[in-house]
């Protein structure tokens, strides 16, 4: 069962708050499945279908390398991957890559959410995917290659001849031959237009067309029926084996249910060094903390949310909901005053995700002794009409807090300042408290700044690299604190919105820390 904080938390926060209250917005690329960026013959979701099967298809299962790995983006300057769509992908995801949230399970994500979107059948995602540091094999099919060529590579790819057909008929249910991209294709080399894989608008619906049409002899498909009958490849591997496999996808259901499981595939060939999570399912309760911090008065700020997922299988009702909760402090001694969840205004303080996903989240805002400090919280959940609350207890252990390094987001800031080479240089300061006594208990304690830097690597998304910085004691004590500054690190151009953690040992960290709400503070003194 979910232990907060989990490792996969950030991604699960991408997955399922997509609308509302503290969304993410990974969803906004493709509010519907022709969404295309206002470029003329774009369809992201065909793109990033697209981008997800060539990244995987220099996969060798048996080798147990390559798949979905995002190596993709140092393979742009072969001619297996003509267009657009590969870079315009990642001018998605590099809004949302982190790390926590690796290009290559963005990109399965991109992928998985594709499908849904344009109708097909919804799977849950597995998360963990590593980014490659460099290009993989070659071997992305390509149209003018043969019949037994594309069997061979599809079996490296760990597909049979039938999961080929299979396989290639779902990916061209939507979408489309860029005439820019493949004139030896489509005859024209006309800019921003596309011969679609069916007639009509059902290249932004994933059905079954591509194979209906096909069976009739009568299809749009421009690598079925193309004047060039050597790129006709669709043609080759649609009649391998006579048809029978098209015959058999031509019912929907089946035709759903097969690229169900073989995108899900797809997107799970990962490099045999790579584990992947179990299907991510959205977390039923689950908190967040935004603060907890030292202010002037001496006392800890501490205010978060909880989210308490409702919907029709969880019992719960939104507007029959209030949540507090109650905590310990630091010497184990329950604090049993209820610190209460205010549900939050904008947005009705609702969110809601794929998978139909609904969420409630209640905000709480309080001060605490900083002398008793806080070890974990407890979260309740009542149900107003029946008065009825469930203490959530985190599989046992409560939801544990340290308070021995604290950010203090106040007292910090980041600035970007324009340099002589038309470039901006940046700066971040980072103020952290240590309680006095977790310093003498370890005299060599040192207290270090983790920046994930970008760092370009010529490709679609930047190296993250670990940028150290030691943190200096400065003579400031607050309240059994002692507050230690990182001061006006140089952070480079790329750097301005990624993460930090402020790090003590391994088990005493202040983890993920987002630098945007920075540039909104002053690093103003912390004056009592
Ligand atoms: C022998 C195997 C394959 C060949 C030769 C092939 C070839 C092509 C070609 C030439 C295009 C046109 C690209 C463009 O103009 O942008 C295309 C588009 C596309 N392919 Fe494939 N493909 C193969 C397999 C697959 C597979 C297995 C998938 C995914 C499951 C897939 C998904 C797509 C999608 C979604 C598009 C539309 C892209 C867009 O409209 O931007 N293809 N394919």
């Amino acid at each position: 069962d979910y232990v907060w904080p989990g490792e996969h938390d950030h991604m699960e926060d991408l997955l399922y708050l997509q609308f509302g209250f503290n969304r993410f917005g990974f969803v906004d690329g493709i509010l519907s499945c022709g969404f295309g960026q206002s470029v003329q013959g774009s369809q992201n979701s065909a793109e990033w279908i697209r981008t997800a099967y060539h990244d995987m298809a220099t996969a060798d299962v048996e080798a147990g390398t390559g798949g979905l790995d995002m190596s993709i983006m140092f393979e742009l300057n072969r001619d297996e991957n003509r267009g657009n769509a590969f870079g315009n992908t990642f001018g998605h995801l590099a809004n949302f890559y982190a790390t926590r949230s690796s290009g290559a399970d963005l990109l399965a994500r991109v992928c998985w959410r594709s499908r849904s979107v344009c109708g097909g059948y919804d799977v849950l995602l597995r998360v963990g995917r590593i980014d490659a540091t460099e290009a993989g094999r070659s071997g992305v099919p390509e149209p003018q290659q043969d019949l037994d060529t594309h069997t061979k590579m599809f079996a490296m790819q760990g597909f049979n001849q039938t999961e080929m057909i299979e396989l290639v008929a779902c990916g061209h249910t939507l979408g489309g031959v860029h005439h820019e991209d493949f004139p030896e294709i489509t005859g024209v080399d006309t800019k921003g237009q596309v011969t679609h894989f069916e007639y009509g608008n059902s290249n932004t619906a994933f059905d079954n067309q591509v194979v209906t049409e096909y069976l009739q002899g009568n299809t749009s498909n421009p690598l079925v029926s193309g004047s060039n009958d050597t790129t006709n490849s669709d043609k080759r591997i649609f009649a391998a084996g006579g048809n029978k496999t098209m015959q058999a996808l031509s019912d929907p259901t089946y035709f759903q249910e097969r690229c169900q499981s073989l995108m899900t595939r797809m997107i799970d060939t990962v490099p045999s060094t790579v584990t992947l999570s179990e299907p991510l399912t959205p977390i039923d309760i689950k908190p967040y903390i935004n603060m907890l911090a030292l202010n002037t008065k001496g006392t800890l700020d501490f205010s978060g949310y909880i989210r308490v997922r409702y919907g029709a299988d969880t019992g719960r009702s939104a507007d029959d909901l209030a949540a507090y909760i109650t905590y310990t402090d630091r010497s184990g001694k329950n604090v049993s005053t209820p610190i209460n969840g205010v549900r939050s205004t904008y947005q009705g303080g609702t969110a809601v995700g794929f998978h139909d996903t609904n969420f409630v989240f209640f905000a709480w805002d309080t001060q605490l002794d900083a002398a008793a400090g806080i070890s974990k919280f407890h979260i309740h959940v009542t149900t107003k009409s029946t008065n009825e609350t469930v203490v959530y207890e985190n599989g046992g252990a409560g939801f544990p807090v340290q308070d021995t390094v604290l950010y203090q987001r106040h007292q910090s800031c980041l600035s970007f300042a324009q340099n002589g080479n038309g470039g901006w240089d940046g700066s971040i300061t980072v103020v952290a408290a240590v309680r006095s006594d977790a310093l003498n208990a370890s005299a060599s304690a040192v207290l270090a700044l983790h920046f994930a830097s970008h760092v370009s690597q010529g490709a679609g998304l930047d190296r993250l690299e670990v940028q150290v910085e030691k943190f200096v004691r400065t003579e400031q004590t607050v309240a059994g604190y002692e507050l230690f500054e990182a001061k006006g690190m140089a952070i480079n151009q790329r750097s301005d919105s990624t993460t930090f953690d402020i790090v003590l040992d391994e088990a005493t960290k202040v983890d993920f820390q987002l630098t945007s709400p920075l540039k909104q503070e002053s690093c103003k003194p912390l004056v009592q």
